[in-house]
C-alpha cells in the first residue's frame, strides 16, 4: 500500500526523494490544517507548524518528524498518549548555530574593534549547540563560563548558575524553550535579570525568543537610551552600551518593529540555516520514517560541490550567490571602512576570515530594510519567512570541522 506523507515544502532536499511506495504531498507549513492532514499516514514539518490534538485527532496520522532541534512546537506527550512515532533532528545544525555565533561575534571585532581577549563568555544551555559553540570559544581568549543545571548534574566539569552567567561580557542562550520544571526557559531574562547586565554586556540568543521577555527588552533598551542621552552621549554610545543580537523573537513570524530597531544585530531565525544542517536534517528525520515504516533509505548527503541549492550562478560576478554569504571582494571593501592599523591584529584576520563564509551583517540589513518597510503585520510576516526562505548557501565554516 501506498504510504501517503505530508512534508512541508520548505524541507530541503525532499524533493529529490523517489519511492514507488511513497506518495509524499507538499504543503505550507504555516497555513497546514487538520482538513489537509486527515489523510496523511505521516507528517514531516518544521518549527512552524504546531503539531498537537487539534492538528491531528481523527487523522490517519502514525508517524511526526520535525526537521529541527528544538521540539516546542510539538505537543510530545499527545502523541506518546496515541502511540505516534516522533523523531526530531536534534543536533543537526549544531554546528551551524555555533558558526553563526561566532560569526556575529566577529561581526562585532570588525564593525567596532570589540576583541574576546580577556573576555567572559556565558553560554547557557550546553547541549548540541552549546558544546559546539563552547569547544570554538575555547580556541579564542575568552575565558568560557558554561551554565546548564540538568547537565550539571551528570558532569564533573564546572559549570556556572544562571545568576553567574549574567555576570559575564557575552552571554549566548541555547536554550529550549520550557515553561515548567526546575529550570524553565521561559522569560528566563526578564525585566529583573535585565537590570542585572553589566554595562558592555552582549546577549545572543540563538535559542528561543520567549527566553527574552521582550517586552521587558524594549522597556530596559529604551529606558538606557534616555539615561545615555540625559549624560549627554550619543544614540551611538547607547547602542553599544548593552547590545543585543537576536535571531529568535517572541511572536515570530511578527517580531515587535521596535524591538528590532532597538537590536544591535537582527535575523529573523536563521542561525541554523546552513546547507550542511538541513541536508542532515533532512536525512535524519526520512531515515528514522523509512526504518518506521521499513522503506529503502535514501541519500541525502551533501553534494561536493558548492553551491548546491536553490542558488544564483556560481560564476556571478558580484560574488554573491545568496543573502549573507559573502565574496573576497566584498569582504575587503567592508573592512576598508575600519580601521587600517588594527588590520594586522590576529582577531581581526580571523573575523574577516569568518565573514567570508557567512555575514550576519548582510542578512540584518536585508531584514531590517523589508521588515520595517512592511506596511501591515501579514506582509511583515511575509517578509520574515522570504528572507527566510532566500538564505539557502550558506556553507559551514570548513576551519570549525
Ligand atoms: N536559532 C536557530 O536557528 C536554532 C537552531 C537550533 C536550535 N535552536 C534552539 O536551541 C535549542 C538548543 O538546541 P540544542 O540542539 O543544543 O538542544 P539540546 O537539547 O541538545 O540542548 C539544550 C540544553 O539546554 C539545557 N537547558 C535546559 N534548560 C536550561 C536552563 N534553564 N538553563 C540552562 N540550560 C538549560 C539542557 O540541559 C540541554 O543541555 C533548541 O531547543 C532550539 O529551541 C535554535
Ligand atoms: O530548532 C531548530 O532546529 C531551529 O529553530 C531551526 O533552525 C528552525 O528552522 P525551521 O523550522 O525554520 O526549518
Amino acid at each position: 500500500m501506498t504510504l501517503r506523507i505530508l512534508a512541508d515544502q520548505n524541507i530541503l532536499a525532499l524533493d529529490a526523494w523517489q519511492d514507488p511506495d511513497v506518495e509524499l504531498v507538499f504543503c505550507d507549513g504555516r497555513t497546514l490544517s487538520a482538513g489537509d492532514v486527515k489523510h496523511a499516514d505521516a507528517l514531516l514539518v518544521r518549527s512552524i507548524t504546531r503539531v498537537n490534538a487539534s492538528l491531528l485527532a481523527g487523522s490517519n496520522v502514525r508517524f511526526v518528524g520535525t526537521a529541527t532541534s528544538g521540539t516546542d512546537h510539538i505537543d510530545l506527550d499527545y502523541l506518546q498518549q496515541q502511540g505516534i512515532h516522533f523523531t526530531s533532528a536534534a543536533g543537526a545544525n549544531a554546528e551551524a548555530v555555533a558558526d553563526y555565533v561566532m560569526c556575529c561575534l566577529a561581526e562585532l571585532v570588525i564593525e567596532s574593534g570589540f576583541s574576546l581577549a580577556g573576555k567572559t563568555v556565558a553560554v547557557v544551555g550546553v547541549g548540541h549547540v552549546g558544546s559546539a559553540l563552547l569547544s570554538r570559544l575555547r580556541s579564542t581568549q575568552a575565558e568560557c563560563l558554561a551554565c546548564d543545571p540538568f547537565q550539571q548534574l551528570c558532569s564533573e566539569t564546572p559549570y556556572v548558575s544562571f545568576l553567574e552567567a549574567l555576570k559575564a561580557d557575552v552571554i549566548c542562550l541555547h536554550t529550549p524553550l520550557t515553561q515548567t520544571g526546575d529550570y524553565p526557559t521561559w522569560h528566563m531574562l526578564n525585566a529583573d535579570n535585565l537590570m542585572r547586565l553589566p554595562k558592555g554586556v552582549v546577549v545572543i540568543n540563538a535559542g528561543r525568543g520567549e527566553a527574552i521577555d521582550n517586552n521587558a527588552l524594549v522597556t530596559h533598551l529604551k529606558g538606557m537610551s534616555v539615561k545615555t542621552k540625559i549624560n549627554q552621549d550619543s544614540s551611538e554610545n547607547f547602542r553599544h552600551s548593552q547590545r543585543f543580537i537576536l535571531d529568535v523573537w517572541e511572536g515570530e513570524p511578527s517580531p515587535d518593529p521596535e524591538l528590532l530597531d532597538l537590536a544591535y544585530l537582527a535575523t529573523p531565525h536563521i542561525a541554523g540555516y546552513s546547507v550542511e544542517a538541513k541536508y542532515a536534517a533532512s536525512q535524519r528525520v526520512v531515515s528514522s520514517l523509512c526504518e518506521h515504516f521499513g522503506l529503502a533509505l535514501p541519500d541525502f548527503k551533501v553534494p561536493d560541490s558548492a553551491p548546491v541549492y536553490g542558488v544564483g550562478d556560481a560564476d556571478d560576478k558580484q560574488g554573491v550567490t545568496d543573502i549573507g554569504c559573502v565574496s573576497d571582494n566584498d569582504v575587503s571593501e567592508f573592512c576598508a571602512s575600519t580601521d587600517r592599523q588594527a588590520a594586522a591584529n590576529a582577531e581581526q584576520q580571523q573575523a574577516r576570515q569568518l565573514l567570508k563564509t557567512f555575514s550576519p551583517r548582510r542578512v540584518d540589513t536585508a531584514f531590517r530594510q523589508a521588515y520595517l518597510a512592511a506596511d501591515n503585520k501579514s506582509s511583515g510576516a511575509e517578509c520574515f519567512d522570504n528572507i527566510r526562505r532566500s538564505l539557502t548557501a550558506r556553507r559551514e565554516n570548513p576551519h570549525s570541522q
